[in-house]
């Protein structure tokens, strides 16, 4: 991505990723990254001199926007399996007669690279169009060696080709492959001595995840991924807590995961340990929506225990198949309750911390990734308030306009 040239944004109600600003801001940015920040009241002639000024008339600036957990990449989709849990199937019941992510995965292996990168690609469009600058992408539907390491090759893929950054992030034990069928932990070697070390070895992933559930490991066989994980360099997260109460996330916690996600069932000792180990507690309303669920993830806790609670799309085939961040704003206040400023750092701040990357992005602050975008609204309330509006007017990435949706604002 090439760097900007220096640019001085006026006129902009600001969210800077924790709070919004009091009066209209200018924000200076240079070699793509945020200079500084000023009330435009204390704006003067010389501030401005060697910065092309561009007037944000007012218009609400945010930071871009992080999906900080989807699984864009796979191949069919799961139209059938949606029907069939209308007509009372439970996503359990489903996984277990051989369908669900088993079925993603069986796609995912019969399709080519190319085939993956472009139907990801739109996906990855989607989520842009509607604000978002960082997208972290999981494996996950590979589940032996060639197919993980494939559909992370079109992750980072992605994120070269597209004006976005991606994170990536290998989830192996996502689910028993049928090769291993009553050998979950040979599979979790195949995890540990195979997988992990060639992602890592090729650059290939970020991070490491699992989902540590009934239907898929234990809390043991997790901890052995993490312990390989950390060997390797690369960070931890975790599907956890999300249809039962294992205990997944406090062990993710101990282990110094950079978020537990999902978390429904998540109870106090569990949500203690978060607030411990600094683990970021990821919101997916999406999933909750579409399987729906009736426990509610511990909110009142998170905010008591002053956990940061991220906020994403999930985006998959089976639970989400949702591509849009704006609509998770609305949900996380319409189903969990969230005030839309809890929405917004969620997808902003608190999004970053979950990647491990709140030193690069989600605020728009001095020394940080100049990634923000322009809303025509005023108003950080209504982007999770409306659905379909407010309209993005501008998304810009790494101080660069990557897209002008309209010339009204700016
Ligand atoms: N919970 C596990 N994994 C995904 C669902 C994947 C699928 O059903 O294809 C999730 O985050 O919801
Ligand atoms: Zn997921």
């Amino acid at each position: 991505m090439d760097q900007s040239s220096p640019c001085l944004w006026v006129n902009a109600s600001l969210f800077d990723g924790l709070n919004g600003a009091a009066e209209p801001m200018a924000v200076a940015v240079q070699e793509g990254r945020i200079a500084w920040l000023k009330p435009m009241s204390e704006l003067n002639a010389a501030d401005q001199s060697g910065f092309e000024c561009i007037d944000a008339k007012g218009a609400l600036m945010t930071p871009g926007l992080i999906d900080c957990h989807t699984h864009l990449v796979f191949g069919g989709n799961r139209a059938g399996e949606f029907e069939a849990r209308l007509e009372g199937a439970s996503y359990q019941d489903i996984a277990r007669a051989g369908g669900g992510i088993i079925s993603t995965v069986r796609a995912t292996r019969t399709a080519s690279e190319d085939e993956l990168f472009e139907s990801a690609k739109t996906r990855l469009q989607a989520l842009m169009a509607d604000g978002a600058t960082t997208v972290e992408i999981k494996s996950g539907y590979g589940l032996d060696l060639e197919n993980e390491l494939k559909m992370l090759r079109v992750a980072r893929r992605l994120g070269r080709e597209l004006p976005v950054r991606v994170v990536t992030t290998l989830l192996g034990a996502h689910a028993l492959p049928p090769e291993y069928k009553d050998d979950a932990d040979g599979y979790i070697s195949l995890v540990c001595n195979q997988m992990i070390p060639a992602a890592a070895a090729e650059g290939l992933a970020d991070a490491v995840d699992v989902f540590c559930e009934h239907i898929a490991f234990s809390v043991e066989q997790c901890e052995r991924v993490y312990t390989a994980a950390k060997a390797h360099g690369l960070a931890i997260k975790g599907h956890t807590e999300q249809l039962s109460n294992l205990g997944g996330s406090a062990a993710a916690a101990r282990a110094g995961a950079l978020s537990v996600d999902h978390i429904e069932y998540l109870d106090e000792a569990g949500v203690k340990a978060l607030a411990e180990a600094g683990t970021v507690a990821t919101l997916l309303p999406g999933a909750f929506y579409m399987l729906r669920e009736t426990q509610l993830p511990p909110i009142e806790l998170l905010r008591r225990y002053g956990v940061p609670m991220a906020l994403a799309t999930d985006a998959n085939p089976g639970t989400s198949p949702i591509f849009s961040l704006k609509l998770m704003l609305n949900m996380a206040c319409t189903l969990f309750r969230l005030t839309p400023i809890e929405a917004l750092r969620g997808v902003t701040a608190h999004g970053a911390r979950a990647l491990g990357l709140q030193e690069e992005v989600g605020r728009i602050a001095p020394g940080l990734q100049a990634d923000f975008c322009l809303w025509d609204t005023t108003n950080p309330a209504e982007l999770a308030y409306s659905v379909g509006l407010p309209r993005l007017t501008h998304r810009v990435v790494a101080g660069m306009v990557a897209e002008k949706i309209s010339e009204d604002a700016a």
